[in-house]
């Protein structure tokens, strides 16, 4: 049984909030392998973790990780190819993964060039398969990147979408509607189960959202980055000021 433990740093800037992402990532990493032999990541996609991940791929950071020890998943993915500028793989491999010493194998993308429903299935098929859980189990990832929308989402779970209220799955296909797209997202047991879940937000456009998702009433199908509140391990938010500039027990 772990402790849930829930935490808010705010620092003054991006700048700040990427170099405290890349420290505690890399603790993160070194602490699983040094204790389960390896660490199974989600990245993020959006482009608030690009920063992050430029500082993971730079030395001397970069050889503070056993790289060859390290599964790399996405949280989620657009349904679009690899090489699309949309594509969460394509910033990650941009920023960092070109520049790793990373094995292939190592690196799960989500197939979204397939379509989002086979691209799901596939992905929580790899899943499975890596983390070794029957049907009714849930994956616990070492460490969850998440970002928070403007309106709230997480992932690619937005609000009022179907994927916020699935159990069953561990990845679905998800339509958001006020996008007209479909995403790969996933679900809220997989981000609930995780180890440790850091969310990096900056700016004050995301001030609001933030309020809602840490202090608001609850209502997850309003604001789904609300799910966190239920998260089974350590949840961190990492907040420059203008993001944290809504929060009550920020000020
Ligand atoms: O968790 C996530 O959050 C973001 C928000 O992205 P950002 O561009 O505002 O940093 C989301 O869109 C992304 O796909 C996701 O992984």
């Amino acid at each position: 049984m772990r402790e849930q433990r829930f935490q808010i740093v705010v620092l003054p800037d991006a700048e700040a909030v990427a170099d405290s992402a890349t420290r505690r990532t890399v603790e993160v990493a070194r602490k699983a392998i040094a204790e389960r032999g390896r660490c199974v990541i989600a990245l993020s996609g959006g482009s608030t973790p690009r920063a992050l991940y430029q500082r993971l791929a730079e030395p001397p950071t970069r050889d503070e990780i056993e790289w060859s020890r390290i599964h790399l998943f996405w949280g989620d993915e657009r349904a679009v190819p690899p090489d699309h500028p949309e594509s969460n793989y394509r910033m990650a491999r941009e920023a960092m993964l070109d520049r790793l010493p990373i094995p292939p194998g190592n690196v799960h993308r989500v197939l979204a060039e397939l379509g989002p429903e086979e691209a799901a299935e596939r992905y929580e098929a790899d899943l499975r398969q890596v983390f070794g859980v029957r049907a009714g189990e849930v994956p616990e990832f070492d460490l969850i990147l998440l970002g928070i929308g403007a309106d709230g989402h997480t992932a690619s779970l937005f609000p009022h979408t179907a994927a916020l209220a699935v159990r069953d799955r561990l990845v679905v296909a998800n339509a958001v509607p006020q996008l007209g797209t479909t995403r790969i997202t996933l679900t809220a047991p997989v981000l609930q189960a995780a180890r440790w879940v850091l969310v990096l937000a900056t700016g004050p456009d995301k001030a609001e959202a933030v309020a809602r998702a840490i202090e608001g009433t609850e209502d997850v199908d309003e604001t789904p980055a609300q799910l966190l509140r239920h998260a089974r391990g350590q949840v961190t938010w990492l907040l420059d000021g203008a993001a944290a500039g809504r929060l009550a027990s920020a000020r």
